[in-house]
Parts: C-alpha cells; structure tokens; sequence
C-alpha cells in the first residue's frame, strides 16, 4: 500500500496514530482497543510522522555515535530515492525535450510549494520574484493553482485573474476572471463546484470544531468553504490526541464527512469521489485537451494530496509530476525539487525556454 492510499482514514484509525504518539501506555492501550491490524497502525504512524518533516530519523537518540550514522544513513537514503526522482533542475534539458512540440499545461499546489511552509496559515505569503515568475508562466501556458485552501483566500494571495484557481482540494474551480492574451478576448469561463450541496454541513461543522477545539492551546480551524483544515503545528505533541478526540467525536456525527491529512494538518472533507486529480483531468478536459496526445500537463506539488494528480498523469501517460520535497517520500511523481525556490528557478526556465525556442 502507497502512503497515498493509506492517505484517506476513518477519524478513529487517525486518532490511533495520534495515540501512539503519546508516551503514555494507559491512554495508548484505551485508544488502541479494537485495533488489531498491525501493519495498518504501522502506517499511519509513519504517516503522522511524515507529516512533520521537521523532525530527523536520529532526533530521539541519545548518542552522538548513532546521530552521526543515523545521518549518514539518511543521507544513504535520500541519495537511492534520489536516483529513481531525480532533480527537475537537473534533468531540466531532458524534461523540454519531451515536450518539444507539445502543448503545456501547469498545474501548480500553493502551500508548500508556491509559497514556504510557516505556522500561520494567514501568512503563507509567495515572494515577489515567484508572483512575478508566476506571471510569466501564465503568459506562455495555461496555469492553474490547485490548492487544499479555500479559492478566494488563495486569490488574495497570488492575486494573479489570469489562472484557473482549484480551490478546497479541487471542489471549487474557476477559471480566468483576465484573458492571458490581450488579444485573444476572455479564456472560456470555467466553474466547477461538485460539493456543493456540502456548504451548509461544512459550515456547520466549522462552528462545532471552533467551539470543541478552543481548550487546545495553538490549534486552529480554518474554513476552506468545501473542507475544513484542523491545524496541529503549533500545537504541543502533547496534546495532539486531545485534539484528535475533538475531532472525531464531531465526525462520528457527520458519516458524509471524511478525514485526511496533510502538513501537520487534520482535513476534513466530503465523502464525495473528487481530489486534486479529478481536478486536474477536469481543466485538461476544459481547455479541450481531453483525449489530446499533444498536451504535456505538468503537476508541482508537495502535499499527500498532490499524489491524486500525479497518479493521473502517471496513468495517462502523459506530462510529469513533480514533488516538493527534501527527503525520500513514497510518491507517484517523477521529478523532485527541494523547496518554493527551486520551483521559482524551474519556472523560470520553463519561461526563458519558451522565450528562446519559438515553440
Ligand atoms: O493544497 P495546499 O495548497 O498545499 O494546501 C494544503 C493546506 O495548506 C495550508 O496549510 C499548510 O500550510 C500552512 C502555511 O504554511 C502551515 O501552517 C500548515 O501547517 C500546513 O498544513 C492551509 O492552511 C490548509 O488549509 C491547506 O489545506
């Protein structure tokens, strides 16, 4: 099983894998009754983990001996996962020559990838040099941000009308408000919102959470109009299963409501068949380009939730995804890059190729 299809779990199996964080046998044993698939809680354990990329492999040894070849090993490991995801920049020559001639798409997530990952989520702002960047891509391909986030917030923070913007894990879309090209009128007005019926559960739920989560010291609700983003990054380890608690015994009331997870976050969305990859084939379809062999979608992301559309593009056969990432992940992506800025200078190769190849 890939991390991906471990990705979507029941509030009670994620509450085990919250438990097991806490080194306190009592509650860990009243958390774990009824569980009996190890290999199952052995995921998600590393799946909690994985989500707080802060933390090394070496962090709870003692020894400067085992630190040192806990390192070395890490470094082992990054080098092998290296060799099967090579760097975007690096193979930057080999990637354009596979799309010489081919229409290109880019499909680009936000936190983590457009802008730095920081604790608060209202102030995940992009540098100027990747708005600008930004702006050039969407000049040459159609660009579409495609984001775990509510639409507008993400608009209020790339303030770009001429992308499409997948907003609430790609249950919110729309497309260009500004044509890419001046001349060319207005690209075709795109909207796609199939959760709708969902909003005044969501709403409701959002209230409840507001309210059940407050005695958490740092935890934080956050309305992303089709799904709602439970935050633990600033929330001590210690009470990560409290909070954990909150949560599922709100869900246990809304079975239509499903939790996955993402960077230190708990999301809660609806149980509808609709992720980042139906979003991404949605707008290939959109732009005409549905049983197209000419298109060269290319998917930048870092988040679980990115794997959806990689696993497309791997499917199709088509284009390339690329993951943000500086350490080994299970991934469906080709490609690697190591933060927010090394996208911006693999974006801005992509424009100055374009610039220069006439293509
Ligand atoms: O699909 P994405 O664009 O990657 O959005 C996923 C979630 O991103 C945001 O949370 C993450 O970034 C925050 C700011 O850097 C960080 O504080 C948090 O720990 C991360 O999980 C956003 O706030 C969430 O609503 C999105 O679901």
């Amino acid at each position: 099983m890939t991390n991906h299809e471990s990705n979507v779990v029941g509030p009670d199996v994620m509450l085990i894998a919250l438990a097991a964080s806490i080194p306190n046998a009592a509650v860990l044993g009243g958390f774990l009754k009824g569980f009996n698939d190890t290999s199952k809680l052995n995921n998600l354990i590393d799946s909690m983990r994985a989500s707080s990329p802060t933390r090394t492999r070496s962090s709870s040894s003692s020894s400067l001996a085992n630190n040192n070849n806990n390192a070395s090993d890490n470094q082992d490991n990054i080098n092998s996962w290296m060799v099967y995801h090579p760097s975007a920049l690096n193979m930057f020559d080999q990637i354009v020559y596979n799309m010489k001639g081919k229409k290109i798409v880019t499909f680009l997530d936000y936190d983590g990838t457009l802008s730095p990952i920081v604790a608060d989520p209202d102030k995940a702002f992009m540098t100027k040099k990747m708005r600008a960047t930004l702006k050039d891509i969407a000049r040459h391909f159609p660009t579409a941000i495609v984001t775990g986030r509510c639409r507008d917030k993400v608009y209020s923070f790339v303030k770009l009308a001429e992308l499409y913007y997948a907003g609430s894990h790609g249950m919110d879309i729309k497309g260009p408000t500004k044509s890419r090209n001046p001349n060319k009128g207005n690209d075709k007005a795109v909207l796609c919102q199939p959760a709708s019926k969902f909003l005044p559960m969501i709403e409701e739920v959002y209230k409840i959470l507001l309210e059940k989560t407050k005695s958490v010291p740092g935890a934080k609700v956050e309305n992303n109009k089709f799904c709602l983003s439970v935050h633990f990054r600033c929330v001590d380890e210690k009470c990560w299963a409290a909070l954990a608690e909150q949560v599922r015994l709100v869900l246990n009331e809304y079975p239509k409501l499903k939790l996955t997870q993402g960077r230190k976050v708990l999301e809660i969305r609806p149980t509808i068949k609709w992720d980042k990859g139906k979003a991404l084939e949605f707008l290939l379809e959109s732009l005409g380009y549905e049983n197209s062999n000419d298109v060269f979608p290319i998917y930048i992301g870092d988040d679980r939730t990115d794997e959806d559309a990689f696993k497309v593009l791997r499917n199709r056969g088509q284009g390339i995804g690329i993951l943000v990432s500086r350490v080994p992940k299970d991934t469906e992506a080709s490609y690697t890059l190591k933060d927010p800025v090394e996208v911006e200078q693999f974006l801005r190769r992509l424009v100055e190729w374009k610039r220069s190849s006439n293509q």
